[in-house]
């Protein structure tokens, strides 16, 4: 599977506030790259803190792109895909609306009625993980399920998950023309953090966009 990570950072980082509240850092511009992305993707990931902080949807946003997708007999969207150890999704989150198809990735640690309510309410649950979602093992399922290539839009705490595991492919980031500050708030890459063994990029793009600039590497494995 090819897993590329987007997102869009402050000038210091950030991908949010330190009250965890959704920040417009993309411009018009940039937005409709993601929307590209996302178009190109068979599922569309994010961890359960953006899902609680942001209510997302993942969607293909232009409708040109939704039926390029049909005609080539694809879904009109990619499938949203959550890692959700402990099932914390809320039933009514707009992911979880008949767009596209929602994976539930939980670890064992999920409670039963909480995953037997988001059945209900339309989530296919892939199990993967004692405590916290083995991502490498829970991605193995979702490529059986035809996921080749998977956009994650974040947050931090998974990026950093993914990065850990070895699991990135592609790196893109949007760097917006503001500072957010906070050493709370979320960066592009939290978890623990890397002391040695960093991530090995490798710069194939510098972009103007916006008011902002974007930086897309490969990650070498
Ligand atoms: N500017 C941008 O591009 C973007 C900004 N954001 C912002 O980021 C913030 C949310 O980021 P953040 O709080 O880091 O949340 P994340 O979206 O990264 O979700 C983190 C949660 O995912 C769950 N999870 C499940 N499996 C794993 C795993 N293997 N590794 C790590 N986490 C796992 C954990 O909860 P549990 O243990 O319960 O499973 C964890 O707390 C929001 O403020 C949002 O607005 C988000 C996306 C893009
Ligand atoms: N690319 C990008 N730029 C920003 O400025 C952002 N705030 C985000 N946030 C991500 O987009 C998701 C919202 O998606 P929908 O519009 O609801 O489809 C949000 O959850 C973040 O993942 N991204």
């Amino acid at each position: 599977m090819e897993v590329v990570v987007n997102a869009a950072t402050s000038v210091d980082g950030k991908l949010s506030t330190r009250e965890r509240r959704q920040v417009r850092i993309s411009g018009d511009e940039d937005f409709d790259r993601v929307d590209r992305l996302r178009a190109a993707a068979d599922a569309v990931l994010v961890g359960v803190g953006t899902v609680l902080a942001d209510d997302p949807h993942l969607g293909v946003k232009s409708e040109d792109r939704r039926v390029q997708r049909l005609r080539n007999g694809r879904s009109a969207n990619p499938a949203r895909v959550v890692a959700d150890s402990r099932a914390r999704t809320p039933p009514d989150a707009t992911l979880l609306n008949d767009d596209a198809e929602t994976y539930l990735l939980v670890s064992e640690a999920a409670p039963p009625e909480r995953l037997a309510t988001l059945r209900d309410a339309g989530a296919t649950v892939i199990e993967a993980g004692e405590e916290q979602v083995n991502l490498s093992a829970a991605f193995d399922q979702l490529e059986t399920e035809g996921v080749d290539r998977l956009l994650v839009e974040g947050g931090g705490k998974v990026i950093f998950s993914l990065f850990e595991a070895g699991l990135v492919d592609e790196l893109s980031v949007f760097v917006g023309s503001l500072v957010l500050g906070g050493r709370e708030a979320p960066t592009l890459a939290d978890g623990e953090g890397f002391v040695e063994d960093f991530p090995a990029l490798e710069l194939v793009g510098v972009d103007r966009l916006d008011d902002g600039v974007v930086l897309e590497y490969r990650v070498e494995s």
